[in-house]
């Protein structure tokens, strides 16, 4: 692992590319991408499918390794660390939810998150209670995933992200799996652990949600189209789609 280089929590890359596969089959996914996040900022990336969000976010994330340029997430130069090391700086740095919750399901609520604790060694198993309950389910920590609601095994999935206090949160089409209402109080829950400080990046093609950002970055064919900065973002119980 890269020494940490700077005390900022937040996000440089810079040049960034990505080629999958090679000769007449390469795809290149990113084609140059500079972009900076701040500690705390809440960041909406959209952009048709396959612009190269998913491929952003992952690279940012430590799941893919870049073809080229640099990538500083949280104070560590994650450019050149080899994919097999990669698992410690997403242990000690990064939450990730994904569109289908991706919950264990023979285990509890409660068990869901403990388990990620006991596989990273980061956390306190004694305070999943408390995480369970700030993400609303105080009362359903014993529920398995399949005797809770779409957005109850959502909110578990945010519960599991957090469990290990990771500098930037990311979210893959958070609302995707979900219904209108049950959508909104998600990306209200998003909203509050923002406001209370958390950096946030979320992938979506749904451009309401691009509402509740503090900047909305478009990717348009692996290259920044545009990125809009929102003064004033909206409250999530006020967005609709
Ligand atoms: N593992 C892979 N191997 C080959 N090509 C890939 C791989 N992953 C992504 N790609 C390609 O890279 C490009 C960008 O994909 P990516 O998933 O990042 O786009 P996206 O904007 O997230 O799309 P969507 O909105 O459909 O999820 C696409 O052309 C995709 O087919």
């Amino acid at each position: 692992m890269t020494a940490e280089t700077t005390t900022d929590r937040g996000v440089r890359v810079a040049g960034l590319t990505k080629v999958f596969g090679e000769g007449d089959s390469a795809v290149h996914a990113l084609k140059g991408i500079d972009l900076e996040i701040s500690s705390g900022e809440m960041i909406v990336v959209l952009g048709p499918s396959g612009s190269g969000k998913t491929t952003l976010c992952n690279i940012i994330g430590g799941i893919e390794t870049s073809t080229d340029g640099k990538v500083e997430v949280a104070g560590v130069d994650i450019s050149d660390v080899a994919p097999a090391r990669l698992s410690d700086f997403r242990r000690d740095h990064v939450g990730f939810i994904f569109q289908f919750f991706n919950l264990i399901p023979t285990l509890t609520a409660r068990e869901n998150v403990e388990v990620i604790i006991e596989m990273t060694g980061r956390g306190d198993k004694t305070q999943v209670p408390k995480v369970l309950e700030a993400v609303g389910l105080g009362d359903r920590m014993d529920s398995f995933p399949s005797q809770l609601s779409g957005g109850q095994q959502q909110r578990v999935a945010v519960a599991r992200a957090l469990a290990t206090d990771p500098d930037i949160l990311f979210a893959d089409e958070p609302t995707g799996a979900l219904d209108l209402p049950t959508g909104q109080q998600i990306l209200g829950l998003l909203q509050d652990l923002h406001r209370q400080g958390r950096t946030i990046i979320a992938v979506t093609h749904n451009a309401s949600v691009a509402q509740i950002a503090d900047r909305v970055i478009t990717l348009v064919d692996g290259r920044i189209d545009s990125i809009q900065v929102n003064d004033s973002p909206a409250d999530a119980a006020d967005v609709t789609w």
